[in-house]
This record gives C-alpha cells, structure tokens and sequence, in this order.
C-alpha cells in the first residue's frame, strides 16, 4: 500500500504543537523530536533543504541545520535498517527527515511564483503547476508530523560526494547514473526529489541494478515499519507513528 499524501488547502499555520512539552535536553529545543546521528552515528545527512540543491534552488525555510530529525520511533527503525545494511557494506543516507511547516509553507508560494531556474534537473517533463495536484508535494506533508524520511542507500565507504553550486548547469534527473547530477548513492534509476514517473518506484522503465535497488530499500524499510510512497521511491512513513494528527513547526537546528 502506499502512503498518499491527502490533498486539502494550503494551511497559513501549522495546527500544532510547538508547544509539546520537550522529552529531549539537547541544546536546541527539538520538543519530541530527535537527531537521526544521536541515536545512529553511521547513518549518512545530506539535507537538501539546508542548501541550494533542491527543487527551489535555496535553502528553504525552517532549516537552519544539517541535521535529520525525527520521532524516536522513526529514528530507532532506521537504526534497524541500518544494521541490516552493515554487513552488505552499504548505508542510509537521508536527504530530509521532519520537515517544519513552514518549510511546507515556504514550497507553497514556490509553487505560485514564476521561478523555474531548477526545472530543468528535478522536474524536467512538468510543468511546476502540476507538482501538487499530482502528488509530488504535499500542502500537508508526513514529513511534518516527524516520522517520514526521505532517503537512499551509500556504498560503505561512501564515495566522495560532488557539491552543488547555484548556477551549475543542470541534468535532468531521469538520465542515467553517469550523466545526472553525482549523488554518491547506489543507483535508484533517478535523483532524489524527481518529480516524474521514472521516480514511481515500481516503475518497470527503470533498468538493473536501480530496481533491485529500490527493491532492497523498500523491503528493508518495510521489514522494519515504515510504508514507501509510490510515486517516490525514496519517502517512507512509519506505520503506527506517535503524533499521526500534529504538524510540528520547530525549526530544524
Ligand atoms: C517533496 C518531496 N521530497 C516529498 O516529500 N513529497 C511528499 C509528497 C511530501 O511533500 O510529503
Ligand atoms: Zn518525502
């Protein structure tokens, strides 16, 4: 099954819960979230909307940290996937973990400006009107209730990783491995964050080894409770998440 995001209005606010009494003592005020490396050093953060490589462009409101977190039940199950990919000599990687609202907010008014600078690496064959009505961004996103996790598989050691500057020449993200941007992940058969069909992860269009990719991350992932999102094949829910109803907007630091 998959976890569809529900369609609804844009929220100007986020419903709840910033003031959750915090069940952590970390420095920064993360209420019941927690940081992904404090519970599981070895898994790998690259957080795209902490910088300009991502389908805006810029860093994006609410992130203020490269850092992933998340509920401590959501943390605890990608510990579990991780010691399951230790001894394949592979990795997670997450590229985005809770999400503030206002981040959510800040993609939004994205969606209703004219800027296209990044379509042509992560929605190459949509227009940006399309990405909401079909499913690619949620007005209200799991990502926000702490316990859906973007993410892909490394190779262990991780390979170095190229960095993104603003203004490089873009790739689209369907094409394959060694022309697209050089994610130093396995391959998926797209980039993360590409909004196209290529990026369904049942998609039979996509060649070997990225399907028998998606099929260990997927099963993994599954195995240890979280539910993948059809049309990405990098967005996983858990199952039974602890605040299924709260759209938290603490900022990511
Ligand atoms: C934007 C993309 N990374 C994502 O997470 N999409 C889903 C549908 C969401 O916004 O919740
Ligand atoms: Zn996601």
């Amino acid at each position: 099954c998959s976890d569809t995001p529900p369609p609804s209005a844009p929220p100007t606010q986020a419903t709840t819960s910033t003031t959750a009494a915090p069940t952590t003592t970390t420095a920064a005020n993360t209420g019941p979230l927690v940081s992904v490396q404090d519970v599981d050093p070895s898994i790998l953060v690259e957080a795209r909307y902490f910088t300009d490589h991502n389908f805006v462009g810029e860093r994006i409101e609410g992130y203020e940290a490269n850092k992933c977190l998340l509920m401590p039940q959501a943390a605890e199950g990608l510990k579990r996937v991780q010691a399951e990919l230790k001894p394949k000599s592979l990795s997670l990687k997450v590229y985005d973990c809770y999400r503030p609202q206002r981040a959510v907010n800040h993609f939004v008014r994205w969606a209703k400006n004219a800027d296209t600078r990044m379509k042509g690496e992560f929605y190459p064959t949509l227009g940006k009107d399309r990405l909401f009505p079909d499913g690619y961004i949620a007005d209200r996103s799991g990502h926000s209730r702490g316990s859906t996790v973007d993410l892909t598989l490394v190779a262990v050691p991780p390979p170095p990783q190229a960095q993104y500057r603003a203004g490089d020449a873009l790739v689209s993200c369907t094409a394959p491995k060694e022309r697209r941007f050089a994610d130093n992940s396995v391959d998926m058969g797209t980039g993360y964050d590409c909004f196209d069909k290529l990026a369904h992860t049942a998609n039979p269009a996509v060649g070997q080894p990225a399907q028998a990719n998606r099929v260990l991350l997927k099963s993994l992932m599954d195995k240890h409770g979280f539910t993948n999102y059809a049309q990405e094949w990098w967005h996983f829910t858990l199952r039974g998440e602890p605040h299924p109803e709260t759209y938290f907007d603490l900022p990511v630091r």
